[in-house]
């Protein structure tokens, strides 16, 4: 029997969620305070309206802002008696807390929390492969059911995530290294852009933008994602500000004093980060991967990215990643295509052989 899946909340995971749902043969019905909210998500083909929507869910995923999330799972239970109810919350321990203590019937809550977003909100951000090839944490706790936990996994699975099972406070301490401090160093390091001088802005390259994409996430649901995740938060931060101490300690050596000591300190924080960074799962959460880049001249004029993406896949070999630098202004960009180690001398024969610029 089709399953049916209530979202209440259809913003920008409550769409996309719908959206990929629909498409893999659900039925799906929406529900936000927001009438407007709701017509977006129906049109953007997420399901139909709930009103209009006869008999009950199966399943209730709740993707409202964090701050409501538990009052809204303690409303789903208690007006669904048969449904399985989970949330999308990014944090977990202080929602499980809310739904344990209501009285509702809480072995059908399992908690759950998509590691896929941008930095964009509401239903116009919707991607309907949001979720692919990522990683979805699922959170029993002591009184879930098995049936409810596996009714959880079946919506992450069928929408391409990798399910990942742990408890609450072992999620909230994982995220808060993740994902909540990695928010909070890119809106600071942004932050201390706003007084440059535009000759100083205008310098900016990659590195710049990789560090701060995050930075244009939306305060209002970051202010209450770092209040419900605190502690954890906190813990994370404390140790950052350590090593932050222990630059500015080697920094003011070098710049006042003899710097002895202070070279192994900055080296020792640079390789450290290196060990941390090569620890970064790949694609669909696999060890990472050892790519090769090979870089591409690729000249600023219509079609010529496509020509080159045709040229490699005529190659016979697989793009696992693609980045352009491209300068304001200039007639050139440069494509770096990152591919496994064994595929890059055929790649830069070929390319070179097509007459496309290959650098070293
Ligand atoms: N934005 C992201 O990258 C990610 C967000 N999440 C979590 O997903 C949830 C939703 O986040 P977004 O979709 O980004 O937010 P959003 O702002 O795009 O959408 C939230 C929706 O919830 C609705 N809403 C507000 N109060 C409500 C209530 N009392 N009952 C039902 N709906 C209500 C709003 O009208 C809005 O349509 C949050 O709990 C967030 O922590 C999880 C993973 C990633
Ligand atoms: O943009 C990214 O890289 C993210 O990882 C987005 C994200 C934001 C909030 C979450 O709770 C989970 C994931």
């Amino acid at each position: 029997m089709t399953t049916h899946v209530r979202i209440v909340g259809t913003g920008l995971i409550g769409t996309s969620l719908g959206i990929a749902l629909s498409q893999n043969g659900f039925r799906v019905s929406l529900d936000d305070p927001s009438p407007t909210a709701v017509r977006l998500a129906r049109d953007l083909r997420a399901g139909e309206v709930a009103d209009e929507q006869p008999g009950a869910p199966d399943v209730v995923v709740v993707a409202a802002p964090p701050d409501v999330a538990a009052g809204v799972v303690v409303d789903a239970l208690n007006r669904w008696p048969d449904a399985v109810v989970t949330d999308v919350a990014s944090v977990k321990e202080s929602v499980l807390r809310v739904v344990l203590d209501s009285g509702a019937d809480a072995s059908r809550y399992v908690g759950s929390h998509p590691m896929a977003g941008r930095e964009r909100s509401g239903a116009a951000a919707a991607r309907a492969d949001l979720f692919d090839g990522r990683a979805w944490v699922v959170v029993p706790h002591e009184a879930s059911t098995d049936a409810a936990v596996r009714r959880v996994r079946e919506v992450a699975l069928s929408v391409g995530s990798a399910v990942r099972v742990m408890p609450a406070h072992e999620h909230d301490e994982a995220v808060a290294a993740v994902s909540h401090v990695p928010q909070l160093a890119a809106s600071i390091v942004a932050a201390c852009l706003r007084e440059l001088p535009e000759s100083a802005v205008g310098l900016a390259g990659q590195g710049l933008r990789d560090v701060t994409r995050i930075a244009a996430s939306d305060p209002r649901l970051w202010t209450q994602i770092l209040a419900g995740n605190a502690p954890a938060v906190r813990d994370v931060l404390r140790h950052v500000r350590d090593q932050v101490d222990d630059v500015v300690g080697a920094l003011d050596s070098l710049a006042d004093a003899d710097g002895e000591g202070a070279l192994g300190t900055l080296s020792r924080v640079l390789e450290a980060g290196n060990l941390g960074h090569a620890r970064i799962p790949g694609k669909h959460g696999a060890a990472p991967a050892a790519y090769e880049v090979v870089s591409v001249v690729v000249p600023d004029e219509p079609g010529s990215l496509a020509r080159l993406l045709t040229d490699v896949g005529a190659a016979g070999i697989n793009l696992e990643d693609l980045h352009l630098e491209h300068g304001l202004g200039q007639a050139v960009g440069v494509a770096e295509i990152s591919v496994v180690p064994s595929s890059v001398e055929p790649l830069r024969a070929e390319l070179a052989r097509l007459g496309w610029r290959v650098h070293d």
